[in-house]
């Protein structure tokens, strides 16, 4: 993608940095640790989802239910038909849309950096039986060469807050 589109590359990765920023503000950790680990080789690909009219839409699927593998996923809906749904307490729920709204998913790759504090949610695609939709995916992924790990050893922050009598959550706490 910095090859092939550098300006949609520019504009993502920088959108991708104040988010990514904001997180690692939230859990009062350095500003740039999440990043850091991510490396300078970064990556990020685009996929285009066509998802044609089917007459049977209960019996197929869009996508089947993932979660993405991404640091950070840029999704542009359909602007006319719905399709995504997001799993919550073991229910799929609709995401509405909104013109010109992107959705922002955290992905598996910010899940672990944060040791599960940012969750990476589990989501579908479903068939529409009369209209075509159409999204745009920018997954935004770490440098492939690196080791991805929580930034933190949790394990600390949770004896010395059991000493003092407190949750581990108090540390972390968005
Ligand atoms: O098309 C959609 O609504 C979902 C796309 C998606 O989840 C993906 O490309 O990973
Ligand atoms: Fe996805």
């Amino acid at each position: 993608m910095q090859e092939y589109c550098p300006t949609v590359y520019r504009k993502y990765k920088a959108e991708t940095e104040v988010i990514i920023k904001a997180m690692t503000n939230s859990l009062n950790l350095e500003e740039d640790c999440f990043l850091n680990e991510c490396g300078e080789r970064d990556v990020m690909f685009l996929r285009f989802n066509y998802y044609p009219p089917c007459p049977m839409p209960d019996h197929v699927l869009g996508l089947k239910p993932h979660a993405d593998g991404s640091t950070i996923t840029f999704l542009l809906q359909d602007k006319l038909v719905q399709g995504l749904q997001g799993l919550k307490y073991d229910q799929w729920f609709k995401v509405p849309i909104i013109l010109d709204a992107l959705v922002i998913n955290v992905g598996d790759q910010t899940e672990i950096l944060s040791n599960g504090i940012f969750r990476s949610p589990i989501h579908r695609a479903v068939i529409n039986s009369e209209k075509e939709r159409l999204t745009v995916a920018i997954f935004c992924l770490a440098d492939s060469e690196k080791e991805i790990k929580p930034v933190k050893n949790y394990s600390e922050i949770y004896f010395q807050y059991y000493h003092q009598g407190k949750r581990p959550i108090e540390a972390s706490k968005i």
